[in-house]
């Protein structure tokens, strides 16, 4: 296994419980992107953040305002803790004595053998899951302003008083609101016509509304066209609607995107296949080399960390089982949560991909504003939305921006796991009042649909 973070590390194991002797060579540091440096230390700030919008809303509740006022540098110790303290837990299985751990680079000296170190590795089936690192984007001027990445924005204790977020992706949005609600002012510039623009584009535009409501400034359709210094702010030029526009901060964040970490494997010894800097692999996870294997951010297919895990047992599986079928990738439920408030969660097809496949799909969305539960809690931001095929009601996606999201995706999930329909979610009971009793709102729409066909 070349590195041993989430992909790597469900293949290693995986590969390992079925027989083989596994080494991992990780370059350090241990404990891997999700843990390190994205899902956990995000989700930790921004529950700081999430408690601070709360408190700033007391009066809406009948209780009487407090003053909410963050201390950056004691977010980011809790952080540092419970990073710590996951970190600890993945190093403790990487040093397993049934692995052989290098903590060294690895680069391929010819197919089947590697140099890690001062050592040489021979294997007879090779993991390539080395990740992926913040893109470098060449807009003139931006180098030599400054800016920051998702990895230093992790660590920064002095709060900014005002921030230019670069993209609206998946990293734009989570740290844009963090920064916001802990009251730094925020304006985000976009490229495409909606945050989130690789989903469709209700749920961008939901987004955003929620966005504005909490004074985050967002501008979309924007094309970057330099950036300069000011005597204490950085200041970003970009055309948006044919004019051009500037908008100044203290920090610029750069999140515009991530490349898969390739540089320095030596790939060309290893014979794989690399092409546009991108590794091809098929739904085995295999490379053009049929031994070597690439999982997890590093083959840029789905950048989500249970989707890499689901890779590496794949991966794992095949490469210690030459003589079964290959396991390969079931795309269908596929999901992404975005940790932002109205949390933002969809699961299988959008609109978008089934006008692209000419799949027929009937849909039905309902509003968050117009359900009790959601008014008790006072989360009226988004809406569910149900993608079903015509004949039969089986629901082929779903999508949901408000309060829960990533949890209420999971009995979607469940329901396309078993081929259920949009009758089944009428027949399923659902407490009341819940937030997940939404899902039979829509439901019940595609199901009147479905008879005036
Ligand atoms: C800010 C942020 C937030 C995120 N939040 C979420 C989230 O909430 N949910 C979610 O599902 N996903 C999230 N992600 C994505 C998720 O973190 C990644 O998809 C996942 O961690 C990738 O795992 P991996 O095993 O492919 O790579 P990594 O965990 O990065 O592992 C790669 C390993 O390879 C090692 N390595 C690299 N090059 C070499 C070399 N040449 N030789 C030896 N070792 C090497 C590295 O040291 C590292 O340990 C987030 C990402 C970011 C940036
Ligand atoms: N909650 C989560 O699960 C979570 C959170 C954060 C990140 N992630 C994962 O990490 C991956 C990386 O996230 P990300 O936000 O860095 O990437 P992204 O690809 O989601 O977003 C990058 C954004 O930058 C824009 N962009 C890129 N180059 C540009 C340019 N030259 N000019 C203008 N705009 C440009 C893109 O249009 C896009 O909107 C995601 O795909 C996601 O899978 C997941």
């Amino acid at each position: 296994m070349i590195g041993g973070g989430s992909a790597g590390y469900a293949a290693a194991r995986t590969a390992r419980d079925a027989g083989a002797d596994v080494a991992i060579v990780d370059q350090g540091p241990l404990g891997g992107l999700c843990i390190l440096r994205g899902c956990m230390p995000t989700k930790t700030i921004l529950r700081s953040a999430e408690i601070m919008a709360l408190m700033k809303r007391a009066r809406e509740f009948g209780l009487n305002p407090v003053t909410a006022q963050a201390d950056l540098s004691a977010i980011v110790d809790r952080k540092n803790r419970l990073v710590q303290e996951f970190a600890d837990y993945r190093i403790a299985a990487l040093r397993d004595p049934r692995f052989t751990l290098y903590e060294s680079r690895a680069e391929f000296l010819s197919p089947h053998e590697l140099r890690a170190g001062d050592g040489r590795i021979r294997g007879g089936a090779f993991v390539i899951a080395t990740g992926s690192s913040a893109a470098e984007v060449a807009i003139p001027g931006l180098d030599e302003a400054g800016y920051l990445t998702s990895d230093e924005m992790l660590d920064v204790r002095r709060q900014p008083a005002s921030l230019l977020v670069l993209g609206g992706g998946l990293v734009a949005v989570e740290f844009a609101q963090f920064f916001a609600r802990i009251g730094t002012k925020v304006t985000m510039l976009q490229r495409g016509t909606t945050l989130l623009s690789d989903m469709d584009g209700d749920i961008g535009h939901a987004l955003a509304a929620a966005f504005r409501d909490e004074g985050i400034e967002v501008m979309t359709g924007v094309s970057f066209q330099r950036v300069s210094s000011g005597s204490s702010e950085k200041i970003v030029h970009f055309i948006q609607g044919g004019a051009v526009h500037t908008r100044s901060a203290e920090v610029i964040f750069q999140a515009l995107g991530r490349r898969p970490n390739l540089n320095g494997l030596n790939l060309k010894a290893a014979g794989v296949c690399v092409v546009d800097g991108r590794l091809v692999v098929g739904g085995d996870m295999r490379t053009s080399q049929p031994h070597i294997f690439a999982v997890g951010d590093v083959n840029d297919l789905t950048p989500i960390v249970h989707l890499a895990i689901e890779q590496g047992e794949t991966a794992g599986f095949n490469a210690t089982h030459p003589n079964e079928p290959a396991r390969v990738i079931d795309h269908r439920l596929d999901a992404e949560v975005v940790f932002t408030e109205p949390q933002v969660a969809v699961a299988g097809m959008s609109e978008r991909q089934c006008r692209e496949k000419a799949i027929p799909y009937l849909t039905a969305s309902y509003p968050f504003a117009d359900h009790g539960k959601a008014m008790c809690l006072g989360a009226v931001h988004g809406f569910v939305k149900l993608l079903c095929r015509p004949d039969d009601g089986a629901l082929l996606g779903a999508q949901i921006v408000g309060p829960e999201a990533g949890e209420l995706i999971h009995e979607l999930i469940a329901v396309m796991y078993f081929h259920g329909t949009a009758q089944d979610l009428l027949r399923i009971p659902h407490y009341h009042p819940t937030l997940a009793e939404i899902v039979t709102y829509p439901a019940e729409s595609i199901v009147e649909q479905m008879g005036r066909a």
